[in-house]
C-alpha cells in the first residue's frame, strides 16, 4: 500500500470529517461521511432501505483462510500484529480486494482491550485466548480497570489510515459482549460448557454482574475509539450467548451488552448484534438495542426475522461448512439463504459464524459474485 494509491472505492475521508474532538469531556460530533459511504449497499441494509444488491462480507473474512494473510503474519504474535497499525491496515483491507465484499472487519480480537488494560493473556494458536489469572471472585473483579482511548492509540491510528484507503467501503467496528469476554476470563480460556462462568453467574450475581458491569465498560470503549477514529457500523460478538436460557440471558447478561449498544445511540451508528446458537435468544439480542440482529445456519432467516419483528434487519447465515462442498451445492445454499432473506426487512449476507480456515479463498470471492449477480434489482427506467 503506497500513499498514492487510490482509494477503494469513493474518496478517502479527510481528518475534519472523520470527526473532531475539543476536550476529553465533550462529546465527539461525527460529521457525515460521504454521501457514497452513506448510500453503501451495506449501510443501506442496515437502515433497512432499498439496496441495489444484497451486500455480503464474512466473519472472520481478514484471517487464516487467506495466504497473503499467513505470509505477513509469518513470525509475528497474533496480538502484536494487532498493535501494528500498518498490519491491520493491511489484513483488513486484504479481503476487501481480493473478495469485493461490500464491508471490511476491523483487524484486531475481541481480547484487545484486555490485554490493553493489563490482563495478562496469550492467544495460543489452534487454541484461542488463555488468560494467566483468571477472574473469579469479587478481588479479581477489582483487577479490570476502565478502558480509555489512551491505552489503544494503534486502534486509533489504524482506523484512521483504513477509512481513508477504504473510501466508501464501510468499516465495521467490533468489540466481543460481556458475556463472550468473562467466559474466557472466568474460563481462564476457551471452554465448551462455560460451567464455571455459570457457576459464578448463579452462585455470586452480585460478582457477576460487577465483572459483567466492567467489561461493559470497556466493550463500549473500544467501540467508541473505533467510531470516533471513522468506522461506519459496529458489531457486538456475544458469540458464546447461545450457552444460556431465554430467561437467564435476560437476567444476566442482556442488561450489560443493552449498555454497551445504548452507550453508542448518539453516535448514530448502525449496531449489529450476533451470538452462535441464540434461536431462542434473538428476539432478545434485537431488544438489546440492536439495528442488525447476527444469525447462526440453524434457525431460517425468514423465522428469524419474524422473532426478531419488522424494525431490525438480519445478517446471515450460511453454514461456513457449506463453502468446503462442491460448487454446486455452494451455489443451492447461496440461493436458499437470499431467498429465505428477502422476507426480511433488510438482508446483510454473512456466514452464520467464522470463515474456517480451510476454505478455499476463491469459493469465497465466488460467493460474494453469486451473492450479487443473485441479489441484483433490475433498475427501473420511466417508458
Ligand atoms: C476463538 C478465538 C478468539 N480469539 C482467537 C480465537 C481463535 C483461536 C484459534 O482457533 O486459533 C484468536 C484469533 N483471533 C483472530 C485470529 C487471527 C486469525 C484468524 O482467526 O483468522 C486468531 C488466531 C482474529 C479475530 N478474532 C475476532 C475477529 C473479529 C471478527 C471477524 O473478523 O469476524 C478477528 C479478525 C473476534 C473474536 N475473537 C474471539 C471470539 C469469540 C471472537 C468473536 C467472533 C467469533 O465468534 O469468532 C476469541
Amino acid at each position: 500500500m503506497t500513499d498514492t494509491a487510490p482509494p477503494l472505492g469513493g474518496s478517502p475521508r479527510s481528518a475534519a470529517e472523520i470527526g473532531s474532538q475539543t476536550s476529553a469531556q465533550q462529546v465527539t460530533v461525527r460529521a457525515p461521511g460521504p454521501a457514497e459511504l452513506a448510500d453503501s449497499p451495506f449501510l443501506r441494509a442496515c437502515r433497512r432501505e432499498p439496496v441495489p444488491h444484497t451486500p455480503v462480507w464474512f466473519m472472520r473474512q481478514a484471517g487464516r483462510s487467506l495466504p497473503e494473510y499467513r505470509k505477513v503474519r509469518e513470525g509475528i504474535a497474533m496480538l502484536d500484529s494487532c498493535r501494528r497499525p500498518d498490519l491491520v491496515t493491511e489484513i483488513t483491507l486484504q479481503p476487501v480486494r481480493r473478495h469485493h465484499v461490500d464491508a471490511a472487519i476491523f483487524y484486531s480480537d475481541i481480547v484487545v482491550p484486555l490485554v490493553a488494560i493489563g490482563i495478562g493473556l496469550d492467544i495460543v494458536s489452534g487454541v484461542g485466548p488463555v488468560i494467566d489469572e483468571p477472574i473469579r471472585t469479587a478481588a479479581d473483579v477489582e483487577r479490570l480497570r476502565p478502558l480509555g482511548p489512551d491505552d489503544v492509540p494503534y486502534v486509533t491510528e489504524a482506523v484512521r489510515s483504513l477509512v481513508g484507503e477504504l473510501g466508501a467501503v464501510p468499516l465495521i467496528g467490533f468489540a466481543g459482549a460481556p458475556f463472550t469476554l468473562a467466559s474466557y476470563l472466568v474460563e481462564g480460556g476457551p471452554s465448551r460448557t462455560h460451567a464455571r462462568t455459570k457457576a459464578l453467574m448463579y452462585g455470586r450475581p452480585d460478582v457477576w454482574h460487577a465483572l459483567c458491569g466492567r467489561l461493559a465498560q470497556i466493550a463500549s470503549a473500544f467501540l467508541r475509539v473505533q467510531v470516533d477514529a471513522g468506522a461506519s457500523a459496529v458489531q457486538l460478538f456475544d458469540s458464546w450467548a447461545g450457552a444460556l436460557s431465554e430467561a437467564d440471558y435476560r437476567e444476566y447478561v442482556q442488561p450489560h451488552s443493552a449498555r454497551v449498544l445504548a452507550d453508542l445511540a448518539e453516535t448514530g451508528v448502525p449496531k449489529i448484534h450476533f451470538g452462535v446458537g441464540t434461536a431462542e435468544l434473538l428476539p432478545a439480542m434485537g431488544e438489546a438495542g440492536a439495528d442488525v440482529v447476527g444469525v447462526d445456519w440453524r434457525t431460517p432467516l425468514s423465522v428469524a426475522s419474524g422473532r426478531i419483528g419488522p424494525d431490525k434487519a438480519v445478517q446471515g447465515n450460511l453454514d461456513p461448512a457449506v463453502l468446503l462442498a462442491d460448487p454446486h451445492v455452494v451455489e443451492q445454499h447461496v440461493t436458499r439463504v437470499l431467498a429465505d432473506g428477502a422476507a426480511a426487512p433488510g438482508h446483510i449476507f454473512n456466514l452464520g459464524h467464522g470463515v474456517l480456515p480451510e476454505t478455499d479463498p476463491d469459493v469465497l470471492t465466488r460467493v460474494v459474485e453469486l451473492v450479487h449477480e443473485r441479489s441484483a434489482q433490475p433498475v427501473t427506467r420511466p417508458n
